[in-house]
């Protein structure tokens, strides 16, 4: 697979998830999901799940990246950690698979290194996605031979608790272009088309929004509290 060839360079991917415990829960919501983003623009989607991907990609014609998220007890690597998560995704013809790329150690034992020898091996079609939190997940990403690398897991490691992609007018988003020659990927937290277009600017090859398209719940809550403090400063309150 070619990544070019794809068509994802410059565009918006969106994220169609939602996970058990949220209300869209639903293959057939995510599968309208994704016909709804590609109806609107949308050069690419990626999802969670062979049978989301699988549902996805019988709705809309467009590349998808594919993640199975998965807990192995309390390891902390979620996104595709293991084999078995690839493989789903590999039979349902996924373009492109989103896998943890942090140097934590993985449920099965395996080193990276030994985890993308295994991948190459078995799907060597397949293209592979590096999800990251770090400048240095980033360069051990491109040392490994990584497709794209993708900023999803800024913030959500021990590492990065509490930074979020933007902080900084999106610094640690700019320190992994400037490290890596690989295609860089700006996902998490994008809440705006100001915020994606800086991105852009920065030199990502795409961009990925989830929940700020996709996640009414999300949206909802956003609307909520973000009325709820314009009223309080409001000159009549006072
Ligand atoms: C950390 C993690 O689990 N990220 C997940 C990875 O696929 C998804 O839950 C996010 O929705 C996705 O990365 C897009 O990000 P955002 O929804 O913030 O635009």
């Amino acid at each position: 697979m070619n990544l070019d060839k794809l068509g994802l360079k410059d565009g918006l991917v969106v994220s169609c998830q939602a996970l058990e415990h949220e209300p869209l829960h639903s293959s057939f919501i995510m599968g309208r999901m994704a016909l709804a983003a590609r109806e609107g623009g949308a050069i690419g989607i990626r999802a969670n799940t062979a049978v989301d991907v699988k549902e996805i990609k019988e709705q809309v014609d467009l590349p998808v990246i594919g993640i199975v998220k998965r807990n192995y007890g309390t390891n902390p690597v979620f996104i595709t950690p293991t084999i078995r998560e690839v493989d789903e995704l590999a039979e349902v013809n996924a373009e492109i698979i989103a896998v943890d790329a942090t140097l934590r150690a993985r449920p099965d034992g395996k080193t990276l290194d030994e985890f993308v020898n295994e991948i190459r091996t078995k799907h060597p079609q397949i293209l592979i996605m590096a999800d990251i939190s770090t400048k240095q997940e980033a360069i051990n990403a491109e040392r490994l031979g990584f497709d794209l690398i993708s900023t999803t897991l800024v913030g959500y490691t021990e590492e990065t608790a509490g930074l979020k992609l933007y902080d900084d007018q999106f610094a640690a988003l700019k320190e992994i272009i400037s490290n890596v020659n690989t295609p860089v990927v700006a996902e998490g937290n994008i809440m705006t088309p100001e915020m994606a277009a800086t991105c852009f600017e920065a030199g990502v090859y795409c961009v990925v929004v989830g929940g700020a398209i996709t996640r009414p719940m999300q949206i909802t809550e956003r609307f909520v509290s973000e009325i709820s403090k314009l009223r309080q400063l409001a000159p009549s309150n006072k």
